[in-house]
């Protein structure tokens, strides 16, 4: 797991630190055993050379805690960053069906899972130090009195029996408040998406803030006072105990074993130097409990911190020179996750795209058009069915596939570096011609490949989308209703001359539309219904005259 290659990674360091903790508390142990001796004893040297021998032990305790600390630093600072490397890896590599169903969740695991793994990590360095300590004051505890040390290890037994009875008990309060806090940042997530329509609605506005927000935070604060109410429970009856401890000792050593003073002084001092250790790591029940909830939340957002994390995909061979001849779905249908009837979003289908072709998918709003283009793409899996490339199905070379492809989905993100197929920074003067091409010479700066601005309309965003496409230019092109955004000109000019220019250069072209008055420029369109297909229409010639297939006999019907 991942404290593991870190401290492989960072092995000399964390030598440092455990060889510097342990050095700490030897130095603890013997300044315990020479203020003991002076209790004991009293001054018999000079007061002088008694002050400084002290005064060296404290700062030699002073001087190994410090840098142990400083060490402890370093590699906390190191694990956080390292954390977010190999979660935002993970997150990189997590499919997109499962980061459309689960995408609060997985992005509360970015902010706050981090921070709660980080102390847990942390504290285990910690923990071995405070351990150590527990072991070298009951060592010498132990020459100090045995019957009384006995008295003692019962009453700790009871705290760390005590303390893990507790853990178990919390165990599920810790889960519940992690899920409530996910619940908080989804509703402040409503906060900022939604800022417009709530600055209109102030009734909506008193929803949201009312009747989600408030019970939310409401039900993370009772957990949170019921789960760290338990642990300072915890704390404080740890601490009795230590203190009963050290009552009874004094008590039984006079009363019961006739222990001669100095020995019972010399014990108590030693229990009392015992207690802070014991303190640590019943209090340290804090941060392993909160530290392990978000280690189980992760896992089941799909973003488990165990085992290597793979090397970067290059987009090594993105496609080029790939000369597949046909992509098909064969049988296929899909069903949301999130759907909770269960209810087959499209399919079953049966479909077949080739080469250089011109195709249009048209159908009403949820006909499946946006799905069908995800399961071509491979960014879905299908439930049913599969999906073929030159006849052979597709199983690992999924992220080959997806490389294929570029294009505007329906909800596209805009990057602001423009990028050619390689992941290079597109050339500035081709960047500067595509934007004058796109109508946005004049809005769109361009500095090394990043763009000035994408603070802009809707529909010159999309051109900027567009734009990202042809730097990457890749054998497929689709576009989710990208017209619907641009004005009269603009669509035009898509549909008459980007279209059938990307398709002159061998292009393939899969553009989701509601343009009727367009579908004649098509070589073929694909007509959806509720998830199926009612008409798959291909063009004989350079008119507009279509052979129909019907779908359900499977043939061509022309
Ligand atoms: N993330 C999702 N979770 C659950 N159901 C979804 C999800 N996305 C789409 N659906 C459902 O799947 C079905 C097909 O949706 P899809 O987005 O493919 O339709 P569409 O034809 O592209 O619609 P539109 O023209 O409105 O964009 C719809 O019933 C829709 O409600």
């Amino acid at each position: 797991m991942i404290l593991k290659r870190f401290i492989l990674r960072h092995r000399a360091l964390v030598l440092g630190a455990v060889a510097l903790s342990a050095a700490s508390a030897l130095s603890t142990m013997a300044l315990l055993s020479y203020i003991n001796e002076l209790a004991a004893n009293g001054v018999h040297a000079g007061r002088a050379t008694s002050l400084l021998e002290g005064a060296g032990w404290l700062v030699a305790v002073l001087a190994t805690g410090a840098m142990s600390q400083f060490i402890l630093a370093r590699l906390g600072g190191d694990l956080v960053a390292q954390l977010r490397i190999d979660l935002s890896r993970r997150f990189i590599d997590l499919e997109y069906e499962k980061l459309a169903n689960e995408k609060h969740a997985i992005f509360g695991s970015l902010i706050e899972d981090v921070a709660s793994i980080a102390p847990l990590v942390l504290v285990a360095p910690l923990l071995a130090y405070n351990g150590l300590l527990v072991v070298l004051y009951a060592s010498y505890l132990a020459s100090v009195s045995p019957p009384l040390l006995g008295i003692l290890a019962a009453f700790l037994c009871v705290t760390v029996v005590a303390s893990l009875v507790l853990e178990r008990f919390l165990r599920r309060r810790f889960d519940a408040l992690r899920e409530a806090n996910e619940k908080v940042f989804e509703y402040f997530r409503y906060l900022s998406e939604g800022k417009k329509e709530l600055a209109l609605n102030a009734a909506r506005a008193r929803h949201v803030a009312d009747e989600l927000i408030r019970p939310a935070i409401h039900r993370s604060r009772r957990l949170m006072i019921q789960v760290h109410t338990g642990l300072g429970f915890n704390e404080a009856w740890s601490s009795a105990v230590i203190y009963a401890s050290v009552f009874v000792i004094v008590y039984v050593g006079y009363a019961s074993l006739a222990l001669p003073q100095a020995t019972i002084m010399r014990f108590v001092i030693g229990a009392l130097f015992l207690s802070g250790p014991v303190a640590f790591i019943v209090s340290a029940a804090r941060q392993v409990g909160v530290g392990t909830a978000s280690l189980r939340h992760l896992q089941r957002v799909g973003l488990d911190l165990g085992g290597e994390v793979d090397p970067p995909a290059h987009g090594a061979d993105p496609g080029i020179g790939d000369e597949w001849r046909s992509i098909a779905l064969r049988g296929v249908s899909y069903a949301y996750a999130g759907d909770e009837d269960g209810r087959i979003a499209l399919g079953p289908v049966d479909m077949e795209i080739r080469r250089g072709e011109l195709l249009f998918i048209v159908g009403g709003n949820g006909s499946g058009k946006s799905t069908l283009l995800l399961l071509l793409a491979s960014l879905l899996t299908p439930r049913t069915g599969e999906l073929v490339v030159d006849g052979v199905p597709l199983e690992l070379d999924r992220q080959r596939h997806r490389e294929r492809f570029t294009g505007v989905f329906g909800d596209f993100f805009l990057f602001p570096h423009v990028l050619d197929v390689a992941g290079h920074p597109l050339p500035d003067e081709r960047i500067r011609a595509l934007l004058v091409s796109l109508g946005l010479g004049s809005q769109v700066q361009v500095t090394q490949g990043e763009l000035s601005k994408l603070t802009l309309s809707t529909g010159q965003r999309k051109r900027l989308a567009l734009l990202q496409c042809y730097a990457e230019d890749r054998d497929i092109f689709f576009f989710d209703e990208w017209a619907a955004d641009q004005d009269a000109h603009f669509r035009d000019y898509f549909y008459r001359m980007l279209l059938p220019e990307l398709k002159a250069r061998g292009k393939t072209v899969v553009a989701i539309t509601h343009d009727d008055r367009y579908f004649s420029l098509a070589d073929r369109v694909v007509k959806l219904e509720a998830g199926r297909i009612v008409s798959d229409t291909r063009r004989r010639d350079g008119g507009a005259a279509y052979a129909a297939r019907d779908p359900a006999a499977g043939h061509r019907v022309s």
